[in-house]
């Protein structure tokens, strides 16, 4: 994945916000981009235009050589799970089957085995409203996970969530990526979440949303969640990213 002078202002003359940019950073298949930076600093308006969501002020976005076109070659999660509530669970999950072009026979399999893995096994069935707000958002990821996209997109995800569900989701969504191979751009604003999650960490500046700091992860990508925040090289790698995040709102 290529951005190139990715630059965004919201509005024009006087009310103009230079928003973002310019942004020239190269991401390589399967690598987990965590984009983190203080509130307000562009992060969400990186990942829009990355998902072709919203179009640059000036620059390009390009997913091995195409333009992002959401659902066809990149997946997003956003911070709220956004199902469809007239659908049941597994219905969700199976309409995405569909659009990745799943024959309708196998379409019910997929999405039971796509639910287990997301730490679901029985909730298929269900209405969106039966499940909590924890299981709305595995529902979310189990759903992205369906569409094979090579570029996965996710949006402070976990936000609203309560500390253990958010760790049990980290650790899936680390494992997922390690295994599948897909290239994730994954927005937060925690330390702790970041290095948890990222191969790479970028940490943006602010008015307009620059690349402050660029740090690849010492951590192994084998070890599980609940280990490596054991670890000392954790400790010492999210103080890290904590200092640049300051350093870069200062
Ligand atoms: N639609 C819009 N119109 C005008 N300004 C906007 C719009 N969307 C975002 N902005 C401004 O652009 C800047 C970057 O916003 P963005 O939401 O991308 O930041 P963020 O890093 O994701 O913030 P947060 O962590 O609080 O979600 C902010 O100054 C914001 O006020």
């Amino acid at each position: 994945m290529d951005l190139k002078g990715l630059t965004k202002t919201y509005g024009t003359g006087t009310t103009a916000v230079a928003a973002l940019g310019p942004i020239d950073l190269t991401v390589a298949p399967g690598e987990f981009l965590v984009l983190v930076g203080a509130s307000g600093c562009g992060k969400s308006t990186l990942l829009r235009l990355v998902g072709g969501l919203d179009s640059p002020t000036a620059g390009t976005v390009s997913i091995a050589g195409d333009a992002a076109v959401p659902g066809r070659n990149v997946g997003v999660v956003f911070q709220q799970p956004r199902l469809l509530p007239w659908r049941t669970v597994g219905g969700n999950v199976e309409l995405a089957l569909r659009y990745a072009g799943v024959p309708r026979a196998e379409r019910r399999d997929r999405a039971a085995d796509l639910l287990d893995r997301v730490g679901l096994p029985d909730v298929a069935r269900r209405r969106v409203w039966e499940i909590s707000g924890g299981q709305q958002q595995r529902v979310a990821i189990a759903r992205a996970l369906a569409a094979p996209t090579p570029v996965l997109l996710m949006d402070e995800p976990f936000a609203a969530l309560d500390a253990l569900t958010r760790e049990r989701l980290q650790d899936d969504v680390r494992q997922v990526g390690a295994e599948s191979g897909r290239t994730t751009v994954f927005v937060t604003h925690s330390p702790d979440e970041a290095a948890v999650l990222g191969t790479r960490i970028v940490v943006l500046s602010r008015h307009p949303g620059r690349i402050a700091a660029d740090l690849a992860s010492p951590l192994s990508r084998d070890a599980d969640g609940a280990e490596l925040r054991e670890t000392a090289d954790y400790v010492g790698f999210r103080a890290e990213i904590a200092a640049a995040v300051r350093a870069a709102a200062a």
